[in-house]
């Protein structure tokens, strides 16, 4: 049964064009092995780097035309750039062009002001002492290099996992141009001012939220465009009730564009998350997002590989389908703390979308456990950033 889905899964993606002009992915032994579990289709697809870009939507292609095939329900499709040569942490990597060069990553973890490399563009300069949230102890922010990695999956959580530990957790969802914090904790409505002019948050399991989605029917077109984006930035994070608060999760918009940046440092944050799942082309853009906040003297607190590896929920045999250790590999080389690792897991796609974070919906279960190592990693490296800049203080521990 399961070999005839997979043979019919095969077909299907033979018949789709190669996006490079080339011969059909099957015929190339570009794709991985096909697991079928529950109705639901797992596989890689190993594509050269440099045509990465222009197979991402012949991977959303490939993940609609698969869950259209009768006997299967959804399907979840992964690139894999192409190893060549060594190991990926023994490549020389492509820099991005405005980075700053890193000479010693392993011996100094974050440049110091000024040491910037000369080749650099000057990196734009936050104001001198960026103004913090009253009554809001930390910001912290999780960022991706690029989308559908599960940063916002992984934002969520990851403040549920805070407030396990006893901390009181906001959640602001920065990311202006697709907001998903109202779909991941299901809220939706308008917030309410206290005064005329202060919002009271939304509140989930807890959580405090604010979104740019409880702000704008779902309809409007997000045409928000720099200045416009900065105040609505700036309001939902100087113009909401979010005391008393020990962290703020900030959601950033996936990228590592100007408009990221001039949000990394818009933001006093305290430190930032990057999420990335294990394949070379998510680490490169990963990369990209641990040098921006590098520019902006942002700490980067570590990196948290998603969609690590696929246990097969028929028979609970794990399956590194996807290049898993990638993301280890990348934060031990960068000489930044590696989180932890979050499988990829139906369960939590579908917690996810239906408003009920995995943390909430099953806090004893092995996901909720993955994210609250997570969580513990995450303070762990803000007191060691808090210990080298020697001013905030301390976060309390109930
Ligand atoms: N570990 C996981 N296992 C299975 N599905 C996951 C996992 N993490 C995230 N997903 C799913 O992947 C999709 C993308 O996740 P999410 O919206 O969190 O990503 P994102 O990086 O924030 O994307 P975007 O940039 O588009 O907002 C969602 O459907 C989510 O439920």
């Amino acid at each position: 049964m399961n070999q005839d889905l997979k043979s019919r899964i095969l077909d299907v993606l033979g018949e789709i064009p190669a996006p490079d002009g080339g011969a059909d992915v099957v015929s190339r032994g570009m794709v991985s092995e096909i697991f079928v579990a529950d109705g639901k289709a797992f596989f890689s697809l190993s594509v050269p780097a440099s045509a990465a870009e222009r197979f991402e939507s012949f991977r959303r292609v490939a993940e609609e035309r698969v869950a259209a095939i009768e006997g299967i329900a959804s399907a979840m499709v992964a690139l894999t750039a192409e190893r060549q040569g060594p190991g990926l942490s023994a490549r020389p990597q492509p820099r991005p062009p405005a980075a700053p060069a890193a000479p010693h990553p392993h011996r100094h973890p974050r440049p110091r002001p000024g040491a910037a490399a000369a080749a650099a563009p000057p990196p734009p300069r936050p104001p001198a002492q960026k103004p913090g949230i009253p009554g809001v102890e930390r910001i912290i922010a999780v960022a991706s290099g690029k989308g559908g990695v599960g940063k916002s999956t992984t934002a969520v959580n990851l403040a549920l996992a805070l407030q396990a530990e006893g901390l009181k957790v906001g959640l602001l969802d920065a990311d202006i141009y697709g907001p998903s914090v109202p779909r991941l904790l299901k809220l939706s409505g308008r917030p309410e001012t206290a005064n005329g002019r202060t919002m009271i948050p939304l509140e989930a399991y807890g959580l405090k939220a604010m979104s740019m989605g409880f702000l704008v029917e779902e309809e409007t077109p997000m045409i928000w465009r720099g200045p416009m984006v900065m105040s609505a930035l700036t309001q939902m994070l100087r113009e909401v009730a979010w005391e008393p608060l020990d962290v703020l999760v900030v959601d950033m918009p996936p990228g590592t564009g100007d408009a990221q940046l001039t949000m990394a440092q818009a933001v006093p944050l305290a430190g930032a998350v990057i999420v990335s799942t294990p394949q070379d082309l998510a680490l490169i853009d990963a990369r990209r997002g641990l040098a921006m906040f590098r520019r902006v003297d942002v700490p980067v607190l570590g990196i948290v590989e998603n969609m690590s590896y696929f246990v097969a929920p028929d028979t609970g045999v794990r399956y590194d389908i996807f290049g898993h250790g990638g993301a280890r590999a990348e934060a031990e080389r960068l000489g930044v703390p590696f989180l932890g690792e979050v499988p990829l897991e139906m369960a939590i796609r579908e917690s996810s979308d239906s408003g009920q974070p995995v943390v909430a919906a099953a806090p004893d279960g092995p996901h909720a456990r993955a994210y609250r190592l997570i969580g513990r990693g995450v303070l762990e490296a803000l007191e060691a950033a808090n210990a080298n800049e020697g001013k905030a203080p301390d976060i309390v521990f109930e």
